[in-house]
């Protein structure tokens, strides 16, 4: 393999439709140039990565978790809808477990706050509001001042400011140590600011916020060599010459992750110079 190439893990919906992820793809290809790596991108269709694939197409459910364990980072974009989201949420798991670098952007911060609150706070019904209007634990609700009612003009859109709630964060690093960032937003749904502190117990910090500082906007695990989820969308401000940090930093670890990986494989791994 050529050892400037590296994999990233795409997991998403509309894989097949790889120009849904334009922006996504121009911002790895940003930030894995200002890093001197070649980006791989290793397409996962989410819902291939779920226990119920494995009984209706086999060869697809093990291609896909093949396609996951064999890449250096994984990111989960934004997305919309409930399919794929569990195939999602077990990719989220794989990262955290075993610490893949991870990136997780709007609904891929989303996921995280599920995937933390299902499985390390033992809520198990944990969900979306998006995905279950039912549920007793709705760790990521449907943002208070959009309408219900009408179905134009819901989404909180366009460049906000996000300040840093604890300002030696790594993503506060990455930009290079400003009190705030603009970014721009496109959701209607944001996490539930009451299940912050029992997450953050749990190790899922949320490192920034909006102006007032209810409305998450980042979220970091510690104990993790690089786990962050954003509710906006850094690729829209990636430019050739002027690469996303977020995205920088998830190539900075992953091609981390490969040196340490290749060395262990060749057994010099702890090697002095
Ligand atoms: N852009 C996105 O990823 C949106 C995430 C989620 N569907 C929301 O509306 O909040």
């Amino acid at each position: 393999m050529d050892p400037m190439q590296v994999k990233i893990a795409l997991v998403g919906k509309y894989t097949n439709l790889s120009d849904s992820y334009l922006s996504v793809v121009k911002a790895l290809l940003h930030a894995s140039v200002a890093c001197s790596q070649k980006p791989s991108i290793q397409w996962v269709s989410a819902s291939d990565l779920e226990d119920a694939t494995a009984a209706s197409a086999p060869d697809a459910h093990t291609k896909a978790w093949e396609t996951l364990k064999g890449s250096s980072c994984i990111l989960i974009p934004g997305g919309f809808g409930d399919r794929g989201i569990s195939g999602m949420i077990l990719a989220a798991k794989y990262a955290r477990e075993n610490k893949v670098p991870y990136l997780g952007i709007c609904l891929g911060m989303q996921i995280s706050v599920i995937e933390m609150s299902r499985h390390v706070l033992g809520l198990g019904n944990a969900d979306s509001e998006e995905f279950n209007t039912d549920t007793p634990d709705c760790v990521v609700m449907y943002m208070p001042e959009v309408s219900k009612t009408h179905l134009g003009n819901t989404m909180r859109l366009g460049c906000r400011r996000t300040f840093f709630r604890k300002p030696d964060c790594l993503t506060s690093k990455l930009y290079g140590n400003p009190p705030h960032v603009d970014e721009r937003h496109r959701h209607r749904y944001e996490v539930n600011p009451s299940f912050v502190p029992m997450l953050e117990n749990a190790g899922l910090q949320f490192v920034g916020c909006d102006e007032s500082g209810n409305r998450m906007e980042i979220v970091e695990l510690q104990d993790h060599p690089f786990y962050i989820g954003v509710q906006f969308h850094p690729e829209f401000k990636s430019r050739p010459r002027k690469p996303s940090p977020p995205f920088t930093g998830l190539i900075l670890a992953a091609t981390e992750r490969m040196r340490t990986l290749t060395n262990v494989s060749n057994g010099d791994a702890g090697a002095s110079e």
